[in-house]
């Protein structure tokens, strides 16, 4: 599984309510430095976001718990069969210990309600008002996240948002603790697709990144903390000065993993595109802009016909699709 470092950690970034806060201060300022240096070098940090509450967050894994118990035909009920990477995932499409639910739009409180209907025909109101209050404060977290990085580099004054349009997609993700005790690949190594990625986990750890220099290190994130990935459109807008990390969960021990995250997607028809600040004689204009629909298409078409364990480099996939 190639070597690991245990001494390298990635930066841990605390987002505390107050001055900090406030755009243009001081504060705010260094802490666009330390999010633009993070998203550089790692491509990833752990953020501390202390308006969302350690309550909520046990909400949360609790009706995600209620969730993945329910027999199996029940779940099934969430299968997308026409876009099988929505909806319910399992058992074994990703890997064997790897359950997962996506839902589209999660921060829209009636695309959580219609899939709690699909699921438990009643619906289940606990899992709506306890996912809407969370991926609503995770949005938030978000915009403030993209606003550091426009500030970072000196772009806030232009542009308000790094794309007009994206729209959040709510993954929920089960690992099953491996049968043997012995480690064992929760989830592939890839690079995630969209814009950028907060995840959160229950406290049991399995995520680990590879370093630039090739190095895998295993994130351990405190139990109020949330890891912040970039993604391929992120680094594609930053012309690659942001670094979108490769990563994967590796599992080991006796307990079930259980995690989430807030995927920020581009709306399909959005164009992604490096703006002219960042390209000049010392940094080239690396990718061509393209429309993020035309690069799912793209990397789905090569997915299938790879198959499972056959698919295309996930770390090359950006550049195999929009490289000059
Ligand atoms: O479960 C996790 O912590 C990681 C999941 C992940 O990387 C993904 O869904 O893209
Ligand atoms: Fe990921």
């Amino acid at each position: 599984m190639g070597s690991y470092s245990h001494i390298i950690q990635v930066p841990v970034i605390k987002l505390s309510m107050g001055s900090d806060l406030n755009r243009g201060s001081e504060g705010w300022h260094n802490l666009c430095k330390r999010v633009r240096e993070a998203c550089e070098n790692y491509g990833c940090f752990e953020v501390i976001y202390d308006k969302i509450p350690i309550d909520l967050r046990t909400e949360a894994f609790s009706a995600a718990r209620q969730l993945f118990d329910l027999p199996l035909d029940a779940k099934q009920k969430g299968v997308n069969p026409t876009r099988p990477s929505r909806g319910y995932m399992g058992q074994g499409s990703l890997g064997p210990l790897y359950e997962a639910f996506a839902i589209e739009d999660g921060s829209n409180y009636d695309s959580l309600k219609s899939f709690t209907e699909v699921i438990w025909s009643d619906g289940n109101d606990q899992f709506c008002q306890a996912f809407i209050s969370m991926v609503k404060l995770l949005d938030e977290l978000e915009h403030i996240l993209e606003l550091m990085i426009l500030d970072a580099y000196g772009l806030g004054e232009k542009k308000e948002s790094i794309l007009e349009c994206k729209s959040t997609l709510l993954r929920l993700m089960k690992y099953k603790a491996p049968p043997s005790g012995e480690s064992m690949e929760g989830l592939r190594a890839h690079i995630d697709t969209g814009l950028g990625t907060i995840l959160c986990e229950d406290q049991i750890s399995g995520l680990e990144i590879e370093t630039k220099d090739g190095q895998w290190i295993k994130l351990s994130p405190s139990p109020s903390s949330f890891v912040f990935f970039v993604g391929d459109c992120l680094m594609a807008w930053s012309n690659c000065r942001m670094h979108a990390v490769k990563h994967r969960v590796t599992m080991g021990g006796d307990k079930d993993r259980y995690s989430f995250g807030a995927f920020a997607f581009p709306v399909d028809g959005s164009i992604v595109k490096a703006p002219k600040e960042f390209i000049d004689e010392e940094h080239p204009q690396l990718l061509r802009e393209f429309d993020f629909a035309d690069y799912v298409k793209f990397y789905l078409r090569k997915f299938e016909a790879g198959g499972r364990d056959n698919r295309p480099d996930h770390v090359l996939k950006i550049f195999a699709f929009a490289g000059i």
